[in-house]
């Protein structure tokens, strides 16, 4: 498994050179280059948007006649996370307590029974009227989506990077934790070759141990026909496919042109059409590009338009090694929102040079309310060294919440699944929320 693992990372790490200095040149020699590429692949019907796939389409923004109606982000209404408060020894942490702590301008924290070490002394709710307040206050926060829809991936994403493999029983438990923090899309694992990526080749055993887990969507990755096939048959009920915005990526990834995997996923389209099989599509390298250097946003929207044409309910935009900022996100997502209805659109940040929050935020002023994130951080890229995991779920819910922006998703919940795989996997968790909000007291979460 492992030499096989090796083996791909090296393919991936270094196709076309076999120094850093060598990979610069042919970076810079294959963007001066770099094809006009065509718009070659025909266009199909839309395919309708799975169920909860509008969710964080409430920002008044025009829907297409197929769009399903919003569901709301939580039943209740409100957003809530419920997280350790105090710096109390771990025994003292299950024991219940009540009472009301003010916190800052905005937020209470309430008393609630525990039951769990996230179910615990006190519970933070942000209520309706305070999100509304925070909503209200300033302009900047005001025009952002009021409702976001969360596409936690850190089951494909996070563990496909995994040195050593993680059993199917873990994976299992941890889809299950994370469907009940109230996610509403969980992405659970990859249907490609066990040759490349080792760590997901019980993808069949995964999918059919979590495919009837209700309230919550199980897309799967699937690169090729054969991979939707074996998707189908253990039970998938909705699936990704994902191209790059760079040549030179698509052919370390999945081993073919830009061109080539467009015409493979417009196959797999019309398959999944005919199945009546939502599929969402990805864009990956759309900032910049670990063989190819930086990637000009045309490249971006043309490939974007590419799989919106040909039927994704939702594109999602990779920052594949995380070397965005908002000065190159800005260019890319007009780029794309030039093609692709922004409510259409997510984003999907890696946190390498620790820009994730600021990207995403900037992508919500933008108008899009689809982000995706991984649980604990988990993930990374083995193609670019030093390349860190996905922006945290933690941590883009905390902020979320701080901007009074709804998700549904119990907050304590999450960390409980992070912190779950953390202690399999033997390692702190990646996410900067979770790390504080175990040891906050709540004098400094005054400050
Ligand atoms: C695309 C291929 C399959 C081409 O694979 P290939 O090496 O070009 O060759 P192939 O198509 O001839 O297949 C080689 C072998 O794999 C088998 N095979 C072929 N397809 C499948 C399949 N679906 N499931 C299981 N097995 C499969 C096939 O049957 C054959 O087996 P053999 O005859 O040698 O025993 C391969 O390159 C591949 O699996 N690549 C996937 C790599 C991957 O998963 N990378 C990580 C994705 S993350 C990403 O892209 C970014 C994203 C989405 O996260 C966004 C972001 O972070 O920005």
């Amino acid at each position: 498994m492992l030499a096989a693992s090796t083996r791909v990372c090296s393919r991936l790490a270094s196709p076309h050179a076999s120094s850093p200095a060598a990979a610069a040149a042919a970076a810079a020699a294959a963007l001066a280059s770099f094809p006009v590429l065509g718009s070659g692949m025909s266009g199909l019907e839309r395919q309708p948007a799975p169920p909860g796939a509008g969710i964080g389409d409430t920002t008044g923004r025009s829907r297409g006649a197929d769009d399903p109606p919003p569901r709301p982000c939580s039943s209740s209404g409100e957003s809530r996370e419920g997280y350790q408060w105090s710096r109390v020894p771990y025994q003292r942490q299950l024991r219940p307590h009540r009472g009301t702590v003010t916190a800052g301008l905005n937020h209470r924290v309430s008393g609630a029974n525990c039951s769990s070490l996230y179910q615990q002394s006190y519970r933070y709710f942000s209520s309706s009227s305070d999100q509304e307040s925070i909503r209200a206050g300033n302009k900047l926060i005001r025009d952002l989506p009021s409702c976001v829809k969360i596409v936690e991936v850190g089951p494909r994403d996070g563990l496909q990077n995994e040195k050593d493999t993680v059993p199917t029983p873990v994976k299992v438990e941890l889809i299950r934790r994370l469907a009940a923090s109230g996610l509403s899309v969980v992405e659970a694992t990859s249907f490609v070759s066990p040759k490349w990526v080792p760590q997901l080749a019980d993808a069949k055993d995964v999918m059919e141990a979590v495919r009837n887990i209700e309230g919550v969507r199980l897309p799967v990755l699937t690169p090729n026909i054969k991979g939707f096939e074996a998707a189908i048959a253990a039970g998938a009920k909705e699936i990704a496919v994902f191209a790059s915005a760079s040549e030179g990526f698509s052919k370390s990834n999945i081993n073919c042109t830009i061109k080539e995997s467009l015409a493979r996923y417009n196959n797999v389209a019309l398959a999944a059409k005919e199945k009546e099989i939502p599929v969402r599509g990805y864009v990956s390298c759309v900032v910049g590009c670990p063989v190819d250097g930086p990637v000009p946003p045309s490249n971006v929207a043309y490939v974007a338009k590419e799989l919106y044409d040909m039927g994704c309910y939702e594109v999602s935009l990779g920052d594949t090694i995380g070397v965005g900022t908002p000065g190159t996100v800005v260019p890319m997502l007009e780029a794309a929102m030039s093609v692709v209805p922004v409510e259409k659109l997510a984003v999907h940040f890696h946190d390498t040079y620790g820009q994730s929050l600021s990207n995403i935020l900037i992508s919500l002023q933008m108008g899009v309310s689809i982000v995706d994130s991984s649980v604990a951080g988990l993930g990374g890229c083995p193609y670019a060294k030093g390349a860190s995991g996905n922006v945290a779920t933690e941590d883009v819910v905390y902020m979320l919440n701080g901007l009074g922006i709804r998700t549904g998703i119990d907050l304590g919940k999450v960390m409980a699944a992070g912190e779950f795989i953390c202690k399999h996997l033997g390692r702190q968790s990646g996410s900067k929320a979770a790390t504080a909000l175990s040891k906050v007291t709540a004098k400094a979460s005054k400050l």
